[in-house]
């Protein structure tokens, strides 16, 4: 076949999946004014009485929903309603073409025009090079296909641009294509270009545990959200969206994280930080009122340690000793449950409460004392059987958990106090009760849940955790232990771990926590897509300064400007010559611009200063979202995001001293920009650049 014959049946196919899915949209329409009228006559017609219309209006509601819903996606599909192709042929069967998309797209009940990218088929299109290979059917049957052709489309509308087949393009190629373009306001979607090991990330099981380290740029954010679009399109029946909770470190971060998902056909998922995480198991509990929640002390170290936990732990072991008694119970001299049974008990019911535990002990020694009174009418009067059962229903304690978590917590820190009296690690502990950091919260999280929780509210069934180096392992003992039978999706960077004492060196002891089943996994990505060659380099170079082993990075050969480090006379020329790069970066088009500055102090002065000369976004942390602009921020703020173009401000060896910490903390900033990075700085430069 020609090119030119094979351009043609390519256009033509494009025209008649555009035309059937403009009749789509046309008949849906109609449709859903046809259902909208009917409900709202059925509401007319609704008595409270009468089940069967009830039913009819409830139905007739569920369908009129998917009609929208199938509408949505049908107007997004007419933007583009495809991106790639396959040809397979299947043992003895015909040679099969299919399109992939965004969205699956019908011409009718059986005619599939266009295969949804997060469909079992669709696989192969990610996972494979042409030739034999397989892909796992809905009823999990595993079915080998010869691939022979796969093809990627550049498609605006209704108009096809370009074609790419894979035995003539490379995939590098092809991405550099899509990554040279500028970035949105939001994290975009990756649907046409995922990657091979990006794509097994996506669609491993959720039932399983996953941990990925990926360098930064690497898509771990992206493949995360992906991964909950697939999920949701594969196990509708297991996850519903408000199963699903995202974990992010900071506002900002998740609002930027989330804004990909309604593209990806997720709506209703939970976001939210660490700490309202832990807020949000501590129930009634919590008093937003009286409480504060603050940022960690980073001298105070020990608290985010496995460490930390085990003498947690401990503490609420010696308490259950304590307030559970342990001996033979008898009547008289009848043994009603022996010291065994109760110890029996509760080794049993590792995972309940104390409070359960008393509850669940009180009513057995009760039923046994009931069986042995009853019906001997000789031995005890109706006035002794009723004392009896009062002098036992409390044998093992009150119904209800008297001593206030707080209390609990603030006496677990002062033997802690006492005991590392000279470590630094405790020295600025704070047991007000009034003020509590991540820490506190996960521990009082514990509390609550292993001492008085009496009636277990169901929590998440899958929990997404991004930038997961920011937390230590106080913070993922807790939620293993709090939130039991939920699976878990953790990205992270140890090289990005910029909480000093705090958060992850390296993943082993969270591995040993999570990945504990055989088909739990452990992921790598190496590959950085964010930023430029030359950017890539750079920050390579400051992580390489620090005494730490990192992963590996390998850019995708994209080039663009050296990275520029420039000296200014003072503070008042590197703000004159922030303003005229800026001015410059704005003239060239780029649309996200950030100066990173090293604290939340300079950041506030900086965005003042410059504000007089050109327009700043929202630099309040409290309100700041991520948009399009320029926005000044500290470098703790801008992990997870990335710009077009980034200014670190003044990195010199005061802000940022020759050691580990501050190389991860350079190096977050260096990674944050796509095309192009710049440095000022008046006095002495770090010597980690
Ligand atoms: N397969 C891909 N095709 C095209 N772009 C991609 C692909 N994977 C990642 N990207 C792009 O690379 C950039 C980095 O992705 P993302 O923010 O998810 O990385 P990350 O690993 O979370 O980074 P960091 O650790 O620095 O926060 C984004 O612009 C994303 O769109």
């Amino acid at each position: 076949m020609t090119n030119q014959t094979e351009r043609l049946l390519e256009e033509q196919y494009l025209n008649s999946c555009i035309s059937i899915i403009k009749k789509n949209i046309d008949a849906y329409k109609k449709e859903i004014e046809i259902m909208s009228a009917d409900i709202e006559d059925m509401y007319d017609r609704y008595r409270h009485d009468d089940p069967e219309i009830f039913t009819e209006l409830s139905n007739t509601i569920t369908m009129n929903e998917n009609m929208k819903t199938a509408l949505r996606k049908n107007r997004r599909a007419l933007k583009k309603p495809y991106f790639g192709r396959i040809d397979i042929k299947d043992h003895d069967m015909e040679e099969e073409t299919f399109y992939i998309g965004k969205g699956g797209v019908m011409k009718d009940a059986t005619t599939i025009m266009v295969v949804d990218w997060r469909a079992p088929l669709a696989n192969v299109y990610y996972e494979n090079g042409l030739g034999e290979c397989s892909y796992i059917a809905p009823d999990k049957i595993k079915i080998t296909i010869d691939l022979k052709k796969k093809r990627t489309f550049e498609i605006d509308g209704e108009k096809l641009i370009d074609y790419f087949d894979s035995e003539v393009v490379t995939n590098d190629d092809l991405l550099t294509k899509y990554l040279a373009k500028n970035k949105e306001a939001v994290l975009g979607e990756i649907i046409a270009t995922i990657q091979k090991e990006q794509n097994d990330i996506i669609r491993k099981s959720p039932y399983r545990n996953m941990i990925v380290q990926g360098v930064a740029g690497s898509g771990k954010t992206t493949v995360a959200m992906h991964r909950i679009s697939y999920i949701l399109y594969n196990y509708a029946e297991d996850f519903k969206p408000e199963d699903f909770y995202i974990i992010g470190s900071n506002r900002i971060l998740l609002n930027y994280i989330t804004g990909v998902l309604p593209d990806l056909d997720v709506h209703g998922v939970k976001q939210m930080t660490m700490e309202q995480l832990f807020i949000r198991l501590l129930y009634e509990d919590w008093n937003e009122k009286k409480y504060k929640v603050i940022p960690c002390d980073k001298r105070n170290y020990r608290k985010g340690t496995y460490d930390w936990f085990q003498t947690l732990e401990e503490f609420c072991s010696k308490l259950e000793a304590k307030v559970i008694p342990q001996e033979d119970i008898y009547l008289n001299d009848k043994l009603l449950y022996s010291s065994e049974q109760i110890k029996g008990y509760i080794e049993e019911g590792k995972r309940l409460s104390i409070q359960t535990k008393i509850d669940g002990l009180n009513q057995r020694v009760l039923n046994k004392l009931k069986n042995e009174i009853t019906g001997r009418e000789i031995t005890y009067t109706p006035e002794m059987k009723k004392q009896l059962v009062k002098d036992y229903t409390k044998r093992f304690g009150e119904k209800k958990w008297k001593v206030s978590i707080y209390d609990l917590y603030s006496e677990f820190l002062i033997k802690q106090k006492e005991i590392w009296h000279e470590d630094i690690g405790i020295q600025e502990m704070n047991v007000s009760m009034k003020e509590f950091d991540v820490y506190d919260l996960a521990a009082l999280a514990y509390l609550y849940k292993r001492v008085k929780e009496t009636d277990p509210i169901r929590e998440a069934h899958h929990i997404v955790v991004d930038e997961a180096q920011d937390f230590g392992m106080m913070a993922y003992s807790v939620l293993h232990y709090c939130i039991p039978n939920c699976s878990f999706t953790i990205m992270g960077d140890v090289s990005q771990n910029i909480h000093f004492g705090y958060g992850l060196h390296d993943w082993e002891e969270l591995k040993d926590l999570i990945l504990t089943d055989r088909f739990d996994n452990f992921g790598i990505l190496s590959k950085s897509y964010r930023n430029t060659v030359e950017i890539s380099n750079f920050a390579q170079k400051i992580l390489q300064k620090g005494s730490f082993s990192s992963y590996p990075i390998e850019p995708i050969i994209r080039h663009g400007e050296e990275v520029s480090v420039t000296e200014c006379h003072d503070e008042k020329d590197m703000l004159n010559q922030s303003a005229r790069i800026i001015e410059k970066w704005q003239q060239e088009g780029y649309d996200t611009i950030a100066v990173v500055c090293r604290n939340a102090m300079e950041a506030e002065l900086v965005a003042k200063n410059l504000g007089k000369r050109i327009t700043i976004e929202e630099s309040d942390l409290e309100k700041a979202e991520f948009k399009k602009g320029v926005m000044v921020l500290p470098v703790e703020y801008t992990k997870g995001l990335e710009f077009d173009t980034v200014l670190i401000y003044n990195p010199t060896s005061n802000n940022y001293p020759e050691d580990d910490g501050h190389a991860k903390l350079l190096y977050v900033a260096a990674t944050r920009a796509l095309h192009e990075l710049t440095i000022l700085h008046a006095g002495a430069v770090t010597k980690l650049i």
